[in-house]
C-alpha cells in the first residue's frame, strides 16, 4: 500500500489533554490510520538559549563564509515592487486582479495578500500566544521535542551532517491538516490557549489556500476547482521559526537559501522586524511586512504542474541585532501518494517540453526534507535528465 511506504500506523489517536472544543473536529479513529512521518534531523544546540546565555559569541558552527556573505547582493529598493494582491477581487475572479497574480507568480513567486478576510484579532493571537510559548524555559519547551526519526515539534529540521553550517533558529513543526495526521503529543500545552490559536490560524489559512488554488487554477487555464481536486486531501504543516538576535547579524543566516517544496506556502510575519529576503536577479530583496497582510509564495509543485512557467523562489532569512523574530510558515501540500507532472494545457508556459518527470509528492517531499536546505537544489528530483 503506497500510502504507508514513508508512515506509521497507530490504531487510535492520543489523548487530548486540555484541547477544549478542538475535540469535536477530531475524529475518533477505531481502526487503523496512516499518519505520515517526514525525515530525520541530528540534534544541535537551541540557539534561543546559545544567545541567551553569551549574546555575543557566534560558535563556528553558525559561521557563514565570510566571503559568500560579502558577495551577495541586497537590494532593499526594490522591497516596494514585491506584488500586493487583494484576495477579495480574486477570489469574485476580478480579470486585472488575475492578470495581477499570473504576473506575480511569473516574475516574483511571492507577493504579500491584504482583505484575506482573516480578523486580525486572530492573527494577533496567535503572534501573542505562541511568542509566549518561546519564552517559556527550555525544559518546558523540550516536552514538544522532535523525535529522532522525525522533524515535527520543537527542535531543527535539515540537520543533515555535522560538518554543515547551522541556521541561527529554532522551530516548532505540526502538522495540522488532515486532522488525523496530528500528533498531539507534540502540540505544546502551555501557555492556555496555544492549541486553539493554532488550530483556528490554521483553519483561516486553509480557507485562504483553497481561495488562491481556485484562483490560480484559473490563470493555468484550468477549471477553478482543479488544483484544488489534484490535491486528492490538502495537507497542511506549519513551522514556527524563532529567530534569536544575533550582535553580529552579518556572520549568520536565521534560514538558509531554500525553495519551499509545498503548492503554495501562507507566511505571517512579525510587523515590526525584517527578515524574509527573496532572491531576484540575483540579488536579494527584503520582503518588508505589511501590518496585517499574509505573504504567499510558490512552491516547488507549482513550478512542476506549470512547467516551469511559475517559479518557486529561492528566499532567506536573515536576522536583527536587536530583535527577534518570529514567522509562520504554513505549507499546503498535496497528499503524499499524489503524482504531480506538468499539466500540459498552461498558458504560455515557457517551453512546450516537459521539464520535469512525474514525480510521487511524498517521495519529492521526503528527498527533500533529508538533505540541507540548499537555493533550488530540491526540484532536480523532478526534473528531466536532459536538463540537470
Ligand atoms: O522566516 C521567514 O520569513 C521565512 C520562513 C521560511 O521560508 C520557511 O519556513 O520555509
Ligand atoms: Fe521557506
Amino acid at each position: 500500500m503506497g500510502a504507508l511506504r514513508n508512515g506509521l500506523l497507530k490504531s487510535q489517536s492520543p489523548a487530548l489533554p486540555g484541547i477544549g472544543n478542538m475535540d469535536s473536529n477530531i475524529k475518533e479513529f477505531a481502526e487503523e490510520t496512516y499518519v505520515p512521518t517526514f525525515a530525520p534531523s541530528l540534534p544541535v544546540p537551541n540557539a534561543q538559549e546559545m544567545m541567551r546565555s553569551d549574546p555575543f559569541q557566534v560558535p563556528e558552527r553558525y559561521a557563514r563564509n565570510h566571503d559568500d556573505m560579502q558577495s551577495d547582493t541586497v537590494q532593499p529598493h526594490l522591497s516596494f515592487e514585491i506584488p500586493v494582491l487583494d484576495l477579495s477581487l480574486l477570489s469574485k475572479g476580478d480579470a486585472e486582479e488575475l492578470k495581477r497574480l499570473d504576473l506575480a507568480c511569473k516574475d516574483w513567486g511571492f507577493f504579500q495578500v491584504i482583505n484575506h478576510g482573516v480578523a486580525s484579532e486572530v492573527l494577533q493571537n496567535t503572534k501573542d500566544v505562541t511568542a509566549e510559548f518561546f519564552d517559556l524555559p527550555l525544559e518546558e519547551k523540550n516536552r514538544y521535542s522532535m523525535p529522532s526519526d522525525d522533524i515535527q515539534g520543537y527542535g531543527h529540521a535539515y540537520v543533515v551532517s555535522e560538518e554543515q553550517t547551522l541556521d541561527w533558529s529554532d522551530a516548532l513543526i505540526l502538522v495540522v491538516y488532515p486532522t488525523q495526521y496530528r500528533k498531539l503529543q507534540l502540540w505544546p500545552n502551555q501557555p492556555t490557549g496555544i492549541r486553539e490559536a493554532i488550530e483556528m490560524y490554521s483553519s483561516e489559512v486553509r480557507r485562504m489556500a483553497v481561495e488562491l488554488l481556485g484562483s490560480l487554477s484559473l490563470i493555468m487555464g484550468t477549471e477553478k476547482d482543479a488544483l484544488l481536486g489534484l490535491h486528492k486531501e490538502l495537507v497542511l504543516g506549519l513551522r514556527v521559526n524563532y529567530y534569536p538576535p544575533c550582535r553580529s547579524p552579518d556572520k549568520v543566516l536565521g534560514l538558509s537559501p531554500h525553495s519551499d517544496s509545498s503548492t503554495i506556502t501562507i507566511l505571517m510575519q512579525k510587523d515590526d522586524v525584517c527578515g524574509l529576503q527573496v532572491r531576484h536577479g540575483g540579488a536579494w530583496v527584503p520582503l518588508k511586512p505589511i501590518p496585517n497582510a499574509l505573504v504567499v509564495n510558490v512552491g516547488d509543485a507549482i513550478e512542476i504542474w506549470s512547467n516551469g512557467k511559475y517559479k518557486s523562489i529561492e528566499h532567506r532569512a536573515v536576522t536583527n541585532e536587536r530583535k527577534a523574530r518570529i514567522s509562520y510558515a504554513a505549507f499546503v501540500c498535496p497528499h503524499d501518494d499524489v503524482e504531480i507532472e506538468p499539466l500540459g494545457y498552461v498558458p504560455d508556459a515557457e517551453s512546450s517540453d516537459k521539464m520535469y518527470k512525474k514525480v510521487r509528492f511524498g517521495d519529492y517531499l521526503r528527498q527533500s526534507m533529508n538533505r540541507k536546505l540548499d537555493g533550488k537544489a530540491n526540484i532536480d528530483f523532478a526534473k528531466m535528465e536532459t536538463l540537470k
